[in-house]
C-alpha cells in the first residue's frame, strides 16, 4: 500500500511558530520564513504548481493571478477574516473553494474597537505622547487641560452589525452606550433586546443622530465608499468616527477633509484605503489630536493567529478529505 501524496500548499506570509510546524507534518508546506511579501511572479509560480494556496490580506488574489492557477489548485484557503482580498467570483468560475477564518477574530477585533472609541474622545494618543514625546513640559494636573469628551450616556451608531459589531456593542453597552445600529438586515430579536439596540434601516438617518460612529461591515462593491461625503456630511460637529472594517468602506479623502474643516470632532482608524501607505495628511492630523491610527493591528494577538492558523489547517484538511470545509466563502456574500 503507498502513503498517500501529501497535498501542496503554498504559504505567502511567516505563520505562528507552532502553525509552520503543524502545517509541515501535515503537508508538503511550502513556508515564507522571512515573511516578505510575495512578488505577483511568485504567486503565479505558486498557484501553478500548488494544491492550495494560503494567502492573507495582503496579497491580491484577482481574476488575472487566478487564471493562471493550474489544475490542481483547488482550494484558497486565506489566513483571514475578511476576503475582499480575494476574486471569490473567479474562483468559484475556476473550480476554485475559498475559505476564511471567521470567529476567532471576533474578540480581539472588537477589544481593539472599543479601544479606539475611547482613545479619541478621551485624547489617549495625545495624553500619552505628551510624556514620552516632550518629558518635562509636562506642569502637574488642571482642571481645564487634555479635556476630552464623556463616551457613558453617548449614542453608538454600528455599521454592519455582524459577528464583530454586535461585539462592539455588547462592550459599548457596558460602556453606558446606547446602541444604534444599521445592517442589511434586521439582526435576532434575542440579540437586540440583550442590547436594547434601535435598528435603523435608514443609515443616513442613523448618522444624523449618533455621536460614535463603528465601521463594521467588510469591504464589498456594494459597501466601497458607503461613507461617502454626502454621508459625513451628515455627522454631528461633535461627532467620532472609527473604522476597524477596510479602508475603502470610507471615503478617506472627504474623511480628512471633514476632519481639517470641523465637520466631525475626530477619528479612530486601524484600516486605510492605500494601506500600508498612510495619507501624511492623517498623520498630521495624528499629531495635531484628531485622529489616532493604528497599523492594521485589531486581530493582531498571539492567541487569535494560533487560532486562525488551527481554523486554516481544518479548513485544507477537511476539503481534502474531500468533505465541505467548515469556513467556505461563497460568491456574492
Ligand atoms: N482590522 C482588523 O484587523 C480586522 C478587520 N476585519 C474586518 O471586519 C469585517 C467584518 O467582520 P465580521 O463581523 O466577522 O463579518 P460578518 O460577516 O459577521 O459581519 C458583517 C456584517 O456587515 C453586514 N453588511 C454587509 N454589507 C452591508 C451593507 N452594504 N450595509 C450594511 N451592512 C452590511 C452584514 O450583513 C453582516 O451583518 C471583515 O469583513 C473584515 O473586513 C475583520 C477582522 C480583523
Ligand atoms: O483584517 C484582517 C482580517 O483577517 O480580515
Amino acid at each position: 500500500m503507498t502513503a498517500k501524496k501529501k497535498p501542496k500548499v503554498y504559504i505567502t506570509r511567516k505563520l505562528p511558530d507552532a502553525v509552520e510546524t503543524r502545517m509541515r507534518e501535515l503537508f508538503d508546506a511550502e513556508l515564507n520564513i522571512d515573511d516578505a511579501p510575495r512578488s505577483v511572479p511568485e504567486l503565479v509560480a505558486a498557484v501553478r504548481t500548488a494544491d492550495v494556496l494560503v494567502p492573507t490580506v495582503t496579497d491580491r488574489i484577482d481574476a488575472a493571478l487566478i487564471d493562471e492557477a493550474g489544475p490542481q489548485m483547488k482550494l484558497i484557503a486565506s489566513f483571514s477574516n475578511g476576503t475582499d482580498h480575494i476574486d471569490v467570483e473567479a474562483a468559484a468560475r475556476k473550480g476554485i473553494t475559498v475559505t476564511n477564518t471567521p470567529n476567532v477574530l471576533t474578540e480581539d477585533t472588537a477589544d481593539m474597537t472599543m479601544a479606539l472609541i475611547l482613545a479619541v474622545p478621551r485624547r489617549l494618543g495625545e495624553g500619552a505622547r505628551i510624556l514620552t514625546d516632550k518629558p518635562g513640559e509636562w506642569a502637574g494636573w488642571s482642571p481645564t487641560w487634555m479635556l476630552g469628551r464623556r463616551i457613558h450616556g453617548k449614542r453608538i451608531g454600528i455599521v454592519g452589525m455582524g459577528r464583530i459589531g454586535t461585539a462592539v456593542a455588547r462592550r459599548a453597552k457596558a460602556f453606558g452606550l446606547s446602541i444604534h445600529y444599521h445592517n442589511r438586515k434586521r439582526v435576532n430579536p434575542a440579540v437586540e433586546d440583550e442590547l436594547e439596540a434601535t435598528y435603523w434601516e435608514s443609515l443616513d438617518q442613523m448618522l444624523a443622530r449618533v455621536d460614535i460612529v463603528s465601521i463594521n461591515c467588510p469591504s464589498t462593491p456594494a459597501t466601497f465608499h458607503l461613507i461617502s461625503a454626502r454621508r459625513l456630511a451628515l455627522l454631528q460637529p461633535t461627532a467620532y468616527l472609527v473604522n476597524t472594517a477596510r479602508g475603502d468602506v470610507v471615503d478617506e479623502t472627504q474623511l480628512i477633509k471633514c476632519l481639517r474643516e470641523g465637520k466631525i470632532a475626530g477619528a479612530g482608524l486601524d484600516v486605510f484605503e492605500n494601506e500600508p501607505a498612510v495619507n501624511p495628511k492623517l498623520v498630521k492630523l495624528a499629531n495635531e489630536g484628531k485622529v489616532v491610527l493604528l497599523p492594521h493591528m485589531s486581530s493582531a494577538t498571539i492567541e487569535g493567529r494560533i487560532d486562525m492558523g488551527d481554523k486554516v489547517i481544518i479548513n485544507i484538511r477537511t476539503f481534502i478529505d474531500g468533505h465541505r470545509p467548515p469556513n467556505r466563502v461563497l460568491p456574492g456574500r
